[in-house]
C-alpha cells in the first residue's frame, strides 16, 4: 500500500465546473481575470452552475430567483439570540444555521434534480442574510432585511451595515465573491462530495464543507492574517516579527498553496483592491505592512501570497468585522459546493479511498476482570 498523505496530486474525481492548469484559473473555460474585470458575481453563479454565462434572461431570472429567497424564516434569527454571543464564532453560527435551514425546507430530503436546483439557489440566497443578521445580532443590533433592488454584492453591505455601499465598495465585494467563488477539489468542495456521495441531502454537504473552511489552513487564513497585521502594528515592525516567526518554524498565514507553486493569481487582484481601498480610507499602513511581509516571506521561503493574504486587509479597509472574513469566503464558495454537489449527485460514486493500518498486531481478547490494572 501507498500512502499519499494528504492526498497530494492524487486525482480523486473528474469536473467540469473549474480548472487550474499551469497556475491559471478557469470556472468553466473563463479565465477569472477577465471574469474578475467584467462580470457580476450573479453571472458566475449561473456560469458554475449551468457551465455557461448567461442571457440577460437568464441572469434576470436568477437574480430574481435570489432576491425572492434571501429572507429567513424567523426562528433562526431567534435562536442567535440564545447562543452564548460573545463566544461564538460566526463561522460556527453559520454552520449551524445552515443546518436548521434543512429543518425548514419541505424539499430538504428531496433527491432529485430540479429540487436540489431550488435548494442550491435557496441556500445561495440565504447564506448572506445569515452572515449579515448575526454579525447584527451578536451587536444588539436589529437585523437588515434584504432589498430585492441592489446587486447580491451590494445587498449583502447593505444588509451588514444598514447603509446602501457606495459604488466602490460594491465593486470589490462583488470582485472579491468572485475571486473566491470556486476552487476545484479543495478541502471544502472535496468535504462536501464526499459527504453528498453517500446520497447525503445538500444540506448536509453544505455543513460539512462550511467546517471544513473554517480551519486556518483553509478559509480560516484570512481571519488568520488580519490577526498578523493587528499584532504587527506598523511596517517598521514587520521585519523582526517575520523573521521571528521563520527562524521559530511557524507557518505564516496567506502564504503558500498545496496546488500553485509560481502564485495565486487570484493575489493580484485581492493586491490591487488592497493597495486602493486602504489608501482611500486612510489606513495605507495595512498594505504597507502586508507588501513587506510579502517581501520577506517570498525572499526567504520562495512562498508567494494566497487568496487569503490580501483579502484581509482588503475587508478591513471596508469596515468588515475580522471575524467575518472567513464567512465572507463562505457566502461565496457556497456557490462551487453547490455546482460540485449537482454535479456529484449526476454522476455519483460512494468516495471511500483506503487507510494503511498502523496499529497493534493481531490481539487475543482478555474478559475484563481479568485485565490488570496498569
Ligand atoms: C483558500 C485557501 O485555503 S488558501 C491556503 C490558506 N492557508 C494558509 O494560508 C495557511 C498557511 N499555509 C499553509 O499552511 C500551507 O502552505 C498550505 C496548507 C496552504 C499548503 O500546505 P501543503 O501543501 O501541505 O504544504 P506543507 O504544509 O506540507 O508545507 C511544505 C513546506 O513549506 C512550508 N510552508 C508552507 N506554507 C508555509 C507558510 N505559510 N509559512 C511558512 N512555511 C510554510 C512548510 O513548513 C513545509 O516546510 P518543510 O518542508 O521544511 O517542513
Ligand atoms: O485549493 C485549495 O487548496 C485552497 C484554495 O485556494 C481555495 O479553496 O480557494
Amino acid at each position: 500500500m501507498t500512502v499519499t498523505r494528504g492526498l497530494e496530486g492524487v486525482v480523486a474525481t473528474s469536473s467540469s465546473v473549474s480548472s487550474i492548469i499551469d497556475d491559471t484559473l478557469t470556472y468553466a473555460g473563463y479565465n477569472i481575470d477577465d471574469l474578475t474585470e467584467n462580470a457580476s458575481f450573479e453571472e458566475v453563479v449561473y456560469l458554475l452552475w449551468h457551465r455557461q454565462l448567461p442571457t440577460v434572461s437568464q441572469l434576470k431570472e436568477l437574480k430574481q430567483q435570489l432576491a425572492e429567497n434571501a429572507e429567513l424564516p424567523q426562528a433562526i434569527l431567534d435562536q442567535f439570540k440564545t447562543y452564548p454571543i460573545e463566544k461564538v464564532h460566526p463561522m460556527a453560527a453559520l454552520r449551524t444555521a445552515v443546518s436548521q435551514l434543512a429543518l425548514f425546507d419541505e424539499e430538504a430530503d428531496v433527491m432529485n434534480r430540479d429540487a436540489n436546483y431550488r435548494k442550491a439557489i435557496r441556500l445561495q440566497a440565504k447564506l448572506p442574510t445569515i452572515v449579515a443578521s448575526f454579525a447584527r445580532i451578536r451587536k444588539g443590533l436589529n437585523p437588515v432585511a434584504p432589498r430585492k433592488d441592489l446587486s447580491f454584492a451590494a445587498n449583502f453591505l447593505y444588509m451588514l451595515s444598514g447603509k446602501e455601499p457606495d459604488a466602490i465598495a460594491e465593486e470589490a465585494m462583488n470582485k472579491a465573491l468572485i475571486l473566491h467563488a470556486d476552487h476545484e477539489l479543495n478541502a471544502s468542495t472535496f468535504t462536501a462530495r464526499v459527504c453528498v456521495a453517500t446520497l447525503s441531502d445538500v444540506y448536509s454537504g453544505i455543513t460539512a464543507a462550511i467546517g471544513a473552511l473554517k480551519g486556518p489552513l483553509h478559509g480560516g487564513a484570512n481571519e488568520a492574517v488580519m490577526k498578523m497585521l493587528t499584532e504587527i502594528g506598523t511596517p517598521e515592525n514587520v521585519e523582526n516579527y517575520i523573521r521571528e516567526k521563520l527562524v521559530n518554524k511557524e507557518k505564516i498565514m496567506g502564504f503558500g498553496h498545496r496546488v500553485y507553486r509560481q502564485g495565486d493569481p487570484r493575489a493580484k487582484h485581492l493586491k490591487l483592491m488592497s493597495q486602493k481601498l486602504t489608501k482611500l480610507t486612510g489606513q495605507p499602513e495595512y498594505y504597507e505592512m502586508s507588501i513587506k511581509i510579502e517581501d520577506i516571506v517570498t525572499g526567504e521561503k520562495k512562498l508567494p501570497p494566497n487568496v487569503d493574504f490580501y483579502s484581509a486587509s482588503m475587508y478591513h479597509s471596508l469596515g468588515i468585522d475580522h471575524d467575518l472574513f472567513t464567512p465572507i469566503f463562505a457566502v461565496s464558495r457556497v456557490s462551487g459546493w453547490l455546482a460540485h454537489i449537482l454535479e456529484q449527485y449526476d454522476n455519483n460514486r460512494l468516495i471511500r479511498p483506503r487507510a494503511e493500518y498502523t496499529g497493534p498486531g493481531m490481539q487475543v481478547y482478555v474478559p475484563i476482570e481479568k485485565r490488570e490494572e496498569l
